[in-house]
Formats: C-alpha cells, structure tokens, sequence
C-alpha cells in the first residue's frame, strides 16, 4: 500500500477520507501541510499518524522551524495514540544528535517507516499461530496498512491467516461514523480477495449469539501499563460482548503502542471531535439541526476483557515483562 510517498522534499498522502470510491493523493509541502492532514484524518491509525508526523518533522528542520515548535505543531493534533508522541520523541531525540542535518533525520524516518512494516508481518504471523483451523474474525475500524505503514497490525494478522488459508470469513463492521471498517477495512479485504462481510455496528452481539465469531482481533492507540487499552470507539462494546460469549478478544499492536508511562487506561486522553462527522453522511444532515451530538473518537477497553496483546515479540498479557526487555 503507497499511502505515505516521500519524493522531493515533499510528503503524498493517500486521502482516506475519500476512499473506496476515490483513490485521490494530496501533497504536504511544509510541516503545517502534514499537521493538518494528520487532524483532518486524511491520513489516520495510530503508526501511520506516527510515521507521517515523522515526515512532517523532518520538513519542519528543513524549513527553519525551531525543533520544539515542530514537535509541539505535530504532537497537537490528536490525542489518544501514543505513535504520535512515540515516533516524534524519537526523531527529536535523533535531532540531538544530527542536528539540521535533513539527509540524516529523513534517513531516520524512513528507517520509522520500513521498521514498522517488518514489525507488522511479525505480529501477524505471531497471531496467525494462536489458529490451526478456520475461523471466522471480526474486526473494529480500520488497523490494516492503511492504518500503518503496510500490512496491518489486526489486518496484519488477518493477512497472515488468509495466506495459511485459515480465514473462514472476515466481519468489517462498518466503524460509525468515520466508517474505518464500512470504507477502509472492506477496501483492503477486496484488494487481497479476502472473504468478508460488512456489517453494521449493531449486528455483532446478534452474529455472535449464533456462534458466527471465532475471535475478535483489533488494532490499539494506546495501552496503558495494566493492559488497559485505548481504540475506536466501539471497541469496549466488542469487550464486553465477547467476554459474555466466551470468545477470544485479541489487540494487534505494535510495542510502540504500549505507554508505560501510565498505569491505567483512566490516563489515557480520549479525543473528542466535530458535530459534523456524526451529523452528516456525504454531506447530509442525518439529524435535527437543533440536535447537539456527543461524539468520542476512543474508548477504553478494561484489561481483564482482554485475552492477549499480539505484537512483534509475541503474544503478552500483562504485566508486559517481555516488552520491557532490553
Ligand atoms: C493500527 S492502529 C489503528 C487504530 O487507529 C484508529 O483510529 P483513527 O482511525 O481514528 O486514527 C483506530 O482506533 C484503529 O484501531
């Protein structure tokens, strides 16, 4: 998946807001450009916010911006994923060492970008291994390559099955109101000819109820020290759910996902965002003007209802030993 291109100075991002219909690219020429593109959700999902803010840091030094206000200009536009500040700490303190040196600090970036592809085939082949038969899986919002820089952390492990031939079938539910899943996830899954159904948000307790899910697997924003984790909202309900059937609820994320420097997911920050993406659908108002909305991007998972966290080092619960490991 090319949805984050680096060529001439200047950043192209594939614009997620217009797909499956529209394969429309819109380029970044100042660090302002990719903040704004980060906010508006033209590119989103936790590691591809970080590995673009990555981008945009680099094209901040170069411009002459002072190094702190490209990290703050970049790390202020959203909130909840712990990618943003991870991929920006890390450039900042590369900075240190390379200073204005814009060769170097891309280099960097673009080793952000390949790492992190690399680290999504190992958590999807780690996760593929928790099967050895067929299964049905239903997955929340988007956490595929468009959600990273390729492959997919949730997805991943999808991807991962599907090559095994172990995927019976894919449930995309459709992720109100931004649609990750209804227009990103069934994007992906038609271009990998994977087999799936797109279902609304209210019809997993229902397919669950039948015995229709063999696990749930999702992507994460941020994970709190006891395994609290932070997602898309919607995801707590897939919990709970789960949990009520007795059905495996997996997170798929990668180690920079995790923030140990919280101990529970009531630290965890969740971004709140406009009336119009829950009011309007192509521009239609699906609700009464005078009707405010209340509209919460994330919400927090408890860790007990979580069974596993599948990541680049393997399957971990908490207290997260093997992650702390040098
Ligand atoms: C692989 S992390 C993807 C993660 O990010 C999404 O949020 P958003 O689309 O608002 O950036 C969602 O929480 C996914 O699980």
């Amino acid at each position: 998946m090319n949805h984050i291109q680096f060529e001439n100075g200047k950043l192209i991002l594939l614009d997620q807001r217009k797909l499956p219909f529209s394969e429309e690219f819109i380029v970044c020429e100042t660090a302002e450009d990719v903040a704004r593109a980060i906010k508006d959700m033209i590119v989103r999902g936790a590691p591809a916010i970080g590995i673009t803010a990555a981008y945009g840091f680099a094209m901040g030094i170069k411009e002459g911006l002072d190094v702190d206000d490209v990290y703050s200009l970049l790390l202020n536009t959203r909130p909840t994923a712990v990618n943003l500040k991870w991929a920006l700490d890390r450039m900042k303190n590369f900075y240190k060492k390379a200073g204005n040196d814009y060769f170097k600090l891309l280099e960097e970036v673009r080793k952000i970008h390949l790492e992190d592809i690399e680290i999504n085939r190992k958590i999807g082949e780690n996760g593929a291994d928790l099967f050895k038969s067929k299964v049905s899986i239903l997955t929340h919002c988007n956490a595929g390559a468009l959600a990273t820089g390729d492959y997919g952390t949730a997805l991943g492990v999808i991807r991962s099955l599907h090559k095994r031939g172990l995927i019976k079938k894919v449930l995309v539910d459709e992720t109100r109101p931004y649609l990750q899943g209804a227009r990103l996830t069934a994007y992906e899954m038609v271009k990998e000819g994977i087999p799936h159904f797109v279902i609304t948000d209210n019809t997993s307790g229902l397919l669950m109820s039948r015995g229709e899910v063999d696990a749930v697997i999702v992507g994460a924003d941020r994970i709190a020290k006891n395994g609290d984790t932070a997602n898309k909202i919607g995801t707590f309900m897939l919990a709970v759910l789960a949990n009520y059937f007795n059905i495996p609820f997996y997170i798929a994320a990668p180690v920079s996902t995790f923030d140990f420097s919280i101990e529970s997911g009531n630290e965890i920050v969740i971004e709140e965002r406009g009336r119009d993406e829950v009011a309007l659908i192509n521009g239609k108002s699906i609700i009464p003007e005078k009707s405010p909305v209340l509209h919460f991007g994330f919400d927090i998972t408890p860790n007990e209802l979580i069974t596993g966290f599948i990541t680049e080092k393997g399957v971990v619960k908490p207290p997260f030993d093997l992650l702390q490991k040098a």
